[in-house]
Formats: C-alpha cells, structure tokens, sequence
C-alpha cells in the first residue's frame, strides 16, 4: 500500500527504484539440546561454506574498490572459517554436549575471543578478536537464514534504506546502482549526508521509520530535493517522480553552461566559489564543476581510509596531487578533525558523555604534537607545489592558534635548514565554527590570515543542538538573525583587518543564505562540488547593493529563521 513520508532533504536529486535493506537482521536465537548431531554439524558446515563463499565474493569486490590491502582483512575471516582448531571445536560442542549449531557456535567464539582480547601485550592477536567476532555473526546469520546485507555485492538499481549510515558506510556506496539512500536518523550536516552530496547520490535523512515502512525489494521513489518519500508509489507517481527527475538533470545541464564562467553578480561584483572535498578523487567533482579552488579539504579522511597513521610520505603525496592539480588556485587544507562522529581505528579516544563538545580536532592535534607535527610537515613539503592555505579546525581561543602557530613555524624553520623547499606565501587562518571564536573574531583578526565559517558546527554549538539528531533538527536554522549576526561580525572583523573571510559550512551552497552571504560581503564561498554551478548561476541575478539592503534588514529587524526565509523566497530568485 503507497506510503508517504516527509524526512530531511539531504542531497540533491530524484530516483526511483526498489529498496534495499541495509539494516542489521535479528540474531537472536534460542538455546537447545539436539537429538542428531551429525545432522547438525551437517547444518554448521552448511553454514561455514555459504559464508566462505560470500567472503570471497566480497574480497574479490573490495580487491577491486579499495585495493588489495584492505581486502586482506577478508583473507582473514576465510581463514578463520577454515581453521581446524576454531571449527573442530564447535563440532566437539554439538557432539559431546549435543548443543544446537547456534550455541555451539556462540560459546566457541565467546572463547576465541575472550583469549585474543586477554593478550593486552600483543594488539595484533587482540585485532583478531574482532575478526572472530565478524566471523561469528556471519555463520550465525547463515544458520539462522537471515544473511547480514553486503551493500558492497549490490550489483542492480537500488535505494538503499538505513537506520544510519556511518562515513565508511556511505564511502563504500557504489553510484552506479545505488540511486538514493534513505535513512531513519541523521541531520543535513551530518557526514554521511555531506558524502552523498559529493557522491552526487539523492538522499533523505531523519526519516524516523522508513525501515519499518518498506520491505526488501518494495519500490519507492525518493526527492532529495524536497525530502519526500513515497513507497509503493503509483504508477502516476512513478511517472510524476520520473518527470522531476528529468526536469533536475535538464536544470543540471544548464547550469554546466557556467563551468568556465566566473561567479559575478548582476552588477559585476566577483566572489570565489570553491569547493570541498575528502580526498583527492573528489578532485574530479572539484574539475567537472568549475570551482575556483578548494575552500576546504577535510584531511581527517585521509586518516579514516588508511589501517594506521598516514606517514608524512602518505600525507604529502596526498596533499601536493591536490595542490598540483588546482595550481595555481587556492587549496585551504584543514588539518586533521577527527572525534565527534569521526572515529580513527587505531587511535583509540577516551569514552565521552559528548563527544562533540570532548577532545577532537585542534584539541587532540596539540596534545598529540607528534601526529600533528607529521601533518604540518606533510604539508609544508607540498607547499612548494601549489597556493596552500592551512586552516585550524575547533579553535575556541587565540592561545590555540598561538600554539598552532608556533608549531607550525618550529617545523618550518627545520625543514628550511634541512634544505627542503617551501612556499613562503602560506596563508594561516581557523574555522570559525565555536561561538566563543566567533564573538572573538575582532581580536583573531589580527592575528591570522583568514576566516573560515564552519555553519554545520557553528550552529550546532550556538543552538545547542546536535547536527546529527533529526529530533533537533529545526534548530539548524542558518538564517535565523542570531546567527546571521555573528557570520556579520565575522566578516566585517577580517575586512577591517584586510583579511579574508570565507564559509564552508553547508550553508555557504544554500540558495536561501547565498543572496544574504553576497549582501554581508562574504569573500568566498565553499560547498559541495555539486552545488557551484547552482550557485554561480544564482549570484548572477543578484545585485550587491540591493543584497545588502537586504541583509541589513535580516538582521536588524527580523526576529526569527522562516522571517528571513520569506524574505529571500520574496526575490522569486
Ligand atoms: C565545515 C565544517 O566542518 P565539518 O562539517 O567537517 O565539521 C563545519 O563545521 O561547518
Ligand atoms: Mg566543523
């Protein structure tokens, strides 16, 4: 029966197609006593050859997505599967104690892993406990009959339907079939979110139900524009939905008209629209779409895809492919912001009550000055090889910066009298994304070359509410004038020092806040590759004098988010 549900519009875009379920199926089972143990183990090695198979399928996708290295964690499940001592174990189980597969299986793998987890000095035998653990379910869910879903073996159109999806989880999606995602929580800033809009995949998040409200294989169609979903849709609203989705790839091939155009407005004021990216591939976005430069490039991903800390020699080739590429136009490269809801394997952070107000970015950077120092050298050996900017994330106080700074300098000054070249024009600037800094902004001003407004955190932290949790996600309100009026202090802070001031939170590609952003004189404008030539073909009708009128007005007479809304929406832009 059609069902029609209204989450966050989170990504650009229009598909059709039936679901797929990303969700965890239920393990449990129950404990029982077997009269046939032959049979029985019969069913375990039924078990164990069903999972042998699909772990070789799966090695064979992930050798050919993410290279033979990460593939090899597959070797290691396979060999689990055939290890004599972990499978004749569960067999003597079901024979001497006539268990059922299920629970001879659990207490065999219970013990596996408690003798890995217990061998503290040696982390690559306590890494095996985890593969036991993957090992485990998958047999379990084979016994059961309810196989664990392997989005990396989709190989037809798919939407596929989440409670949540994790950075890694969305990393992993392959655009070719998959043609929108849909999930239950999460807000538009969210990473999971900010990925498929780079992956260019529709996707509406914070649904609250859809994986109660669709089967497996049930087709649905998805707005990524409005955030509506429908399941089970009629054929009139398949037809309806195939028009939208035409309609937006014909808006799409107008706007590439302006690839190679500059970002003027009507009355010929030029602003740099740039772009953001993860990681190098997304440098072909950057290309395809004619950004001016890459405002913001979030390394923490460089450290997320590598099985251990990136070595300098990692980073910099990294870090001069991208500044190569772009030369000569501007790279802002952030340095490592990893905590909140970016996890590193190997660099096991403490549990916080609130890991978003708790030790991440430049907080984790100044205290582990030797991963932090590895990154600023990276970086200065890439200097040489493009325009760099370095940009501090989370900077809550001018002391950080100081700090920052001085670490910076330190490793310049070595590397220089180690006779290594590089550039002497970088420019040094933070994330405006803490209020505290935002209020500040006079006195930072003096002190780096430029700001960066961070809107996804700066909102979140000025509203007091988490930017991944759909229940709050009416306070993600950028234009509301509180705070339209820190990014105005902002940015009338940096021009009266003669810097720059920048935004590259989700909000600087909104089409509501751009008319306000080119009225309060913003410099430069970073988003997601996908939203330039949205916006370049935007700027293009407005005019600055009246914007600013216009923006005075959103400031010092409205009182709330939609009243500025209205204001915008009134251009009929
Ligand atoms: C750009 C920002 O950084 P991130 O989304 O990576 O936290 C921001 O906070 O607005
Ligand atoms: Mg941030």
């Amino acid at each position: 029966m059609t069902k029609q549900l209204k989450g966050i519009a989170a990504s650009d875009g229009v598909a059709t197609a039936k679901a797929y379920m990303l969700v965890q199926p239920d393990l449990s089972f129950s404990q029982s006593k077997i009269q046939d143990p032959d049979q029985e183990i019969q069913r375990l090695h039924t078990a164990l050859d069903q999972s042998n198979s699909e772990l070789k399928l799966i090695r064979d996708k992930a050798v050919e997505t993410l290279g033979e290295d990460e593939a090899q964690v597959f070797d290691a499940h396979m060999m689990i599967l055939s290890d004599p001592e972990f499978t004749g174990a569960i067999e003597t189980k079901i024979k001497d104690d006539k268990d059922n597969a299920e629970a001879a299986l659990k207490s065999v793998s219970d013990m596996f892993i408690a003798t890995f987890e217990a061998m503290t000095d040696n982390p690559y035998m306590q890494e095996r406990a985890a593969d036991v653990r993957d090992v485990s379910t998958r047999v379990l869910a084979h016994l059961l009959g309810r196989p664990l879903p392997n989005p990396a073996l989709i190989d037809e159109e798919v939407i596929v339907i989440a409670h949540d999806l994790t950075p890694s989880d969305t990393a992993q999606l392959n655009k070719k079939y998959v043609k929108a995602f849909v999930t239950d929580i999460g807000g538009r800033t969210a990473h999971s979110a900010i990925m498929a809009r780079s992956l260019e995949i529709p996707a509406v998040v914070g649904t609250q139900t859809i994986t109660q409200d669709v089967k497996a294989d049930e087709m649905l169609t998805v707005s990524g524009l409005t955030g509506e979903v429908t399941v089970d849709p009629t054929p009139e609203q398949i037809e309806q939905a195939k028009a939208e989705e035409k309609a937006y790839t014909e808006q799409k091939a107008e706007w590439a008209t302006l690839k190679t155009a500059a970002s003027v407005t009507a009355d010929g004021k030029h602003f740099e629209v740039s772009a953001n990216i993860g990681t190098p591939k997304d440098l072909d976005g950057v290309l395809a779409n004619g950004a001016e430069g890459v405002g913001l490039y979030r390394t923490e991903f460089l450290y997320m895809d590598s099985a251990e800390l990136p070595t300098e020699d990692d980073q910099f080739k990294a870090y001069k492919q991208v500044l190569e590429t772009m030369n000569p136009k501007p790279v802002v490269v952030r340095t490592m912001d990893i905590g909140g809801d970016k996890h590193l394997p190997y660099l096991p952070l403490p549990e916080e009550q609130n890991p978003f107000l708790g030790y991440r970015a430049i907080r984790i950077s100044l205290d582990r000055q030797d991963i932090f120092r590895t990154q600023l050298r990276a970086l200065l050996r890439a200097s040489a090889f493009g325009n760099l900017r370095i940009m501090f994330p989370m900077i809550a106080t001018i002391q950080e910066f100081e700090q920052a700074k001085q670490v910076f300098l330190e490793e310049k000054d070595k590397l220089i009298k180690d006779g290594v070249k590089v550039s002497d024009s970088i420019q040094l600037g933070i994330m405006i994304e803490i209020p505290a800094a935002a209020v500040l902004a006079d006195q930072f001003a003096k002190r780096v070359d430029f700001f960066s407004i961070g809107t996804n955190d700066l909102i979140q932290y000025s509203m007091a509410a988490d930017r991944g949790n759909e229940h709050v996600s009416y306070l993600y309100q950028p234009y509301n004038p509180s705070i339209l009026r820190l990014v105005k202090h902002v940015i009338d802070s940096a021009h009266k020092e003669g810097k720059w001031a920048g935004m590259c939170g989700e909000a600087a590609g909104d089409p509501i806040m751009v008319p306000l952003l080119v009225g309060m004189g913003l410099d430069e404008f970073s988003m997601s590759a996908t939203s330039v030539l949205k916006v370049r073909s935007l700027m293009k009708k407005l005019s600055t004098t009246e914007m600013a009128k216009l923006s005075e007005r959103a400031i010092t007479e409205s009182i709330s988010n939609d009243d500025n809304k209205k204001l915008v929406e009134a251009l009929n832009l």
